[in-house]
């Protein structure tokens, strides 16, 4: 499987606000280029933390680029994976719609009633792990779906932790031309943080779109 993560961030690094309200970082240039990059994707990915702050819907914008998929022998928009230990994800989040197939990642701890609810919601249940999901092996039960191809728009706990268990391939940054400052707000990878070891990432592309830059690193 090949992991791309990809998300914006301001120019001093923060993903959203300490209030953890979306702000829209990136231009129409860059959420085009976003928009692109789901189309040529299996899946699009984020954690539960960005279910609840966002309420996203992870699905495409431009009709031309689902019916091209749709041609070429695919559903209308990639699937949706939430990464969310204990089954938190409302059930009338936008990512439970009918628009796409949604794996709803979930570990032991998970309450029996939470994951029967989100089930009934439509919610395919992958379990991996057993306080918190165990991405390796849930990533495994993905690509056994098929899911060759996996975009991670976030945030910053599941960036975090997916460096940390070595599976990302491909990271695209966009920075923005926006300052949000906030010791609290949320960063490109938040977690624990790396303290002996970090991971190196080789600078692949500079792109520069709407009053920022896209850069592209091989992880
Ligand atoms: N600017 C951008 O491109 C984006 C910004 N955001 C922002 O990020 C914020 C949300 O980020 P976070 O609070 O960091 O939440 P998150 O979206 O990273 O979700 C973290 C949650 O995922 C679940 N999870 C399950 N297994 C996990 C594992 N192995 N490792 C880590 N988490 C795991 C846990 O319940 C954890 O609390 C929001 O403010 C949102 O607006 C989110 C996506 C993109
Ligand atoms: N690429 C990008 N640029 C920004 O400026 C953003 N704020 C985000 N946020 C991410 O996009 C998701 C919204 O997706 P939908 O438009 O609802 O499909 C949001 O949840 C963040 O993951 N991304």
């Amino acid at each position: 499987m090949h992991v791309l993560v990809n998300a914006a961030i301001s120019a001093d690094g923060k993903l959203s606000s300490r209030r953890r309200e979306q702000i829209a970082i990136s231009g129409p240039e860059d959420f085009d280029r976003v928009d692109r990059v789901r189309a040529d994707s299996d899946a699009v990915m984020v954690g539960v933390g960005t279910v609840l702050a966002d309420d996203p819907s992870l699905t495409l914008d431009a009709p031309e680029r689902r019916e091209r998929r749709i041609e070429s022998g695919k559903s209308a928009n990639p699937a949706r994976v939430v990464a969310d230990s204990r089954a938190r994800t409302p059930t009338d989040a936008r990512v439970l719609d009918d628009e796409a197939t949604t794996y709803v990642l979930v570990a032991d701890a998970a309450p029996a009633e939470r994951v029967a609810a989100l089930r009934s919601a439509g919610a395919e249940i992958v379990r991996a792990g057993e306080d918190r999901v165990a991405l390796p092996a849930a990533l495994e039960q993905l690509e056994a779906a098929g899911i060759d191809r996996l975009m991670v728009e976030g945030g910053g706990e599941l960036i975090f932790s997916l460096f940390e268990d070595g599976l990302v391939d491909e990271l695209s940054v966009f920075v923005g031309p926006k300052l949000i400052g906030g010791r609290d707000a949320p960063t490109l990878a938040d977690g624990e943080g790396f303290v002996e070891e970090f991971p190196a990432l080789t600078l692949e592309d500079v792109e520069r779109l709407d009053d920022g830059v896209v850069l592209t690193w091989i992880a």
